[in-house]
């Protein structure tokens, strides 16, 4: 297993560009199951999440070329529409085929997710709502079996914004007989981005991004040429970084618009960020300390959820006590305990964490338990005055940061990756 090892204590300076989205590619990629011929994604991030979807499209029986930043995938009215279990449990937005298979291929069989580090997670609403299309599920040997001859358009209000729910359901409707209409959607730019391709294959998509769709759902679908939006997860956790490190840093092709509750918490504790041509400038002077502040996360546009791990490392820095209150998944504290034995000190009480900041962070062999929560842990390395940081399991940051290491590196950061070490 590779390792990432961080000799931390340098200022980061200098330019990198940001990759695709993660989040818009997986649902973009799945869509290409709601046409025949060939489909075009471009600005697509070199990430495991990448490839183990294009298997995934494979063994249903798409031709798929993965060369990133361009993902070229194929396929006629042929299919094998069932997920296996041994592709799903590694990545959980594979669920995303559900929707478009059974409104394509009239059929699908697809693993249950089943529960993750952060959180249990549940499908139910993705179920209901392709219920509501008149889809038949059961579930049997931990598979959902999902049936429908022509999917049908219906209202889906949903108990929550579920962000994979909206895009599985917007899938499925695209090729449904009518209008749909749902209700409580997620607002992330990922789901706006979807809706963009949808209506690029010929589908009728008006809302995307608000809380409300309407979707005409149409007979066929066309395929698509389209370039992903640049992920916003991933600049928020370079401008933490560069926070964190100090220095003055210019991130290009970053999508400051869909990070407005993270720049403004940033700019509350003293990050300097703002607009530099078509870059991003994030300064801080390391000598000036930081002010704690508190955040909870939430729905877009609210705090990211994605950005709770990272930010958290910053409070580390700060002045005083802040509190980070985790409201979307239950169990999104893992990377604590690894603060802690760099030397931070965090109470956690539920679903609140009380970061006691100021105090200097030191080297140390930790564990990466989740994908955020090893970006944190690669932050925390930076930051740490004394000793050298190893970052073990490092393939939950592959899922979602395409050459962190690297990137950082050319900032500046003394980040090595250390492959095939003991895990
Ligand atoms: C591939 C992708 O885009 N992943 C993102 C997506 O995950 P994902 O789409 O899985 O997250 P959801 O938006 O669905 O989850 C939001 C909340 O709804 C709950 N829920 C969801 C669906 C459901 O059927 N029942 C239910 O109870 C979840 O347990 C969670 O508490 O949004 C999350 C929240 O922004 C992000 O952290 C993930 O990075
Ligand atoms: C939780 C994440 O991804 P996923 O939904 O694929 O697990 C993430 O991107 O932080």
């Amino acid at each position: 297993m590779d390792v990432i090892r961080i000799r931390g204590g340098k200022q980061l300076q200098g330019k990198i560009r940001v990759s695709g989205a993660k989040n818009a590619a997986l649902p973009i990629l799945c869509a290409t199951l709601l046409s025949d011929g060939e489909s075009i994604l471009r600005n697509v991030p070199a990430l495991k999440d990448i490839e183990t979807t294009g298997e995934l499209l494979r063994v249903l029986g798409r031709n798929v070329m993965v060369d990133p930043p361009l993902v070229r995938v194929a396929g006629g009215p042929e299919a094998n529409p069932e997920a296996p279990y041994e592709l799903v449990k590694q990545m959980r937005a594979s669920v995303l085929v559900l929707g478009p298979l059974v409104a394509r291929y009239g059929r699908a069989k697809v693993s249950l997710p089943g529960g993750c580090q952060i959180g249990s997670r549940p499908v139910d609403q993705h179920l209901k709502g392709l219920e509501a299309l008149g889809a038949t599920i059961r579930l049997s040997n931990g598979y959902i079996h999902a049936e429908c001859k022509r999917l049908k358009g219906a209202e889906v209000v949903f108990d929550m914004p579920t962000v994979t729910g909206t895009e599985n359901i917007m899938m499925a409707a695209a090729l449904a007989k009518g209008r749909t209409t749902l209700v409580n959607c997620a607002r992330e730019p990922e789901v706006e981005e979807l809706g963009r391709v949808l209506n690029k294959m010929g589908a009728r998509v008006d809302g995307a991004g608000t809380d409300v769709i309407h979707i005409e759902g149409r007979d066929e679908l066309d395929p698509f040429d389209h370039a992903i939006i640049s992920d916003r997860i991933e600049t928020g956790t370079y401008m933490v970084a560069a926070a964190a490190a100090g220095g003055d840093v210019l991130l290009e092709n970053a999508p400051l618009e869909d990070l407005e509750a993270v720049v403004s918490k940033l700019r509350a504790t003293g990050v300097e960020v703002g607009r530099e041509g078509d870059c991003v400038r994030i300064r801080r002077d390391p000598d000036r300390p930081l002010r704690p502040v508190d955040v909870m996360t939430a729905p877009h546009p609210g705090f990211p959820t994605d950005m709770q791990a990272q930010f958290m490392v910053l409070m580390c820095l700060a002045r005083g006590t802040s509190r980070i209150v985790e409201t979307i998944f239950e169990n999104r504290f893992m990377h604590v305990p690894e603060l802690r034995r760099m030397g931070a000190e965090i109470d956690t009480d539920g679903h609140t964490a009380h970061v006691h900041g100021g105090r200097p962070l030191s080297g140390a062999k930790v564990m990466a338990t989740d994908l955020r929560a090893s970006a944190s842990l690669v932050i925390a390395g930076l930051l740490a005055t004394e000793g050298e940081t190893e970052v073990l399991r490092v393939y939950h940051l592959d899922r979602g940061y395409e050459y962190m290491e690297r990137k950082l590196a050319q900032l500046g950061a003394d980040t090595v990756r250390m492959k095939g070490q003991p895990g």
